[in-house]
């Protein structure tokens, strides 16, 4: 709702039209099963889809991070505004940063992706499997259950709860996931003149970014299985066709003991190209072989 009243306010601030919310929960903000076994990142994505596809609503806005890199039919990504900040954040306790947390302390997250990075730290962190909402999941530290937890910093700042973070963490080090932090504005194909109106909403800045830490994910999809992150930033040249894309992508085992990180710089007016290519040198590296070693096992005396 934080997310869809931003861009619905964004949406009249530019063009005077009224917008009407309306709240469609999904089974990705329900369930708290993990969203491996539940099918992924999708699960937050389909309710709403099917309602711009139904006609029920005509735009759909979803956390980009979220969908899958397969277009699917019917629908059109109209806009993704400028993003918000994509790292990712620790929130622990006594005001706690990474290095000053004891070996042993217990770290809350759902995702595979910071779970193995977290380990490849080498700091001997415990890594706990937790779902849930962001007051579930901050919870966890003020009751004492967890020392701390790991979340995007762009979820806690869309609610209001930044006064929990104690570090931001390097996005060289912990890779956020692709898309992370921004927003996907979906509308009807069909619907061209919406579509069109909505593009007011899209950011220069943060698109390329976001097409090419989508296209490295949708290149590795293809070739390996395991966890995924991928951040872009683009940089203004002296001029726009010098514009350009800064792209790192990391691929790792499960317990963190394997991986592959690169990094690549090219024009932002070749985003797609710029991360599927640096996906191709992450396969030729190894990245395929590259699959979870130790799952994320969750410790049943600390979730609840
Ligand atoms: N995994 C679910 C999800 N999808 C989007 C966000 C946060 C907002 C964003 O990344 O844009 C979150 C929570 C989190 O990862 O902490």
């Amino acid at each position: 709702m934080a997310q869809a009243t931003s861009v619905a306010d964004a949406f009249t601030a530019a063009t005077g039209r009224d917008v009407e919310l309306v709240e469609i929960t999904t089974k990705g903000d329900v369930s708290s099963e993990p969203l491996a076994t539940m099918g992924g990142t999708g699960v937050f994505v389909s309710a709403l889809r099917e309602a711009v596809l139904d006609g029920r609503v005509d735009v759909a806005v979803h956390s980009l991070k979220d969908l899958p890199t397969a277009s699917p039919d019917g629908l059109v990504l109209a806009a993704v505004p400028e993003r918000a900040d994509p790292r990712d954040a620790l929130c622990a306790r006594d005001g706690l940063g990474l290095a000053q947390l004891p070996p042993g302390s217990t770290v809350g997250t759902g995702s595979p992706r910071r779970a193995a990075q977290l380990r490849a730290l080498g700091l001997d962190l415990e890594v706990v499997e937790i779902r849930g909402n962001v007051d579930t999941r901050l919870r966890k530290v003020t009751d004492g259950q967890l020392d701390a937890v790991v979340l995007a910093y762009a979820g806690l700042g869309r609610l209001g709860r930044t006064e929990a973070v104690t570090e931001i963490l390097d996005p060289l080090q912990l890779v956020p996931a692709p898309g992370q932090g921004a927003l996907a504005v979906e509308c009807r194909a069909a619907d061209g003149e919406l579509t069109s109106v909505m593009s007011v909403l899209d950011d220069p800045g943060t698109r390329p970014a976001v097409v090419a830490e989508r296209a490295l994910l949708a290149e590795l999809e293809a070739g390996c299985s395991a966890p995924v992150g991928a951040y872009a930033v683009t940089a203004e040249g002296e001029t726009p066709e010098e514009d350009e894309l800064y792209i790192r992508g990391v691929v790792i085992s499960g317990d963190g003991s394997m991986s592959i990180r690169k990094s690549a710089t090219g024009s932002v007016t070749e985003a797609e190209r710029l991360g599927r290519e640096l996906a191709r040198e992450m396969l030729e590296d190894g990245a395929g072989a590259v699959v979870g070693a130790e799952k994320l096992v969750p410790k049943k005396e600390n979730v609840s």
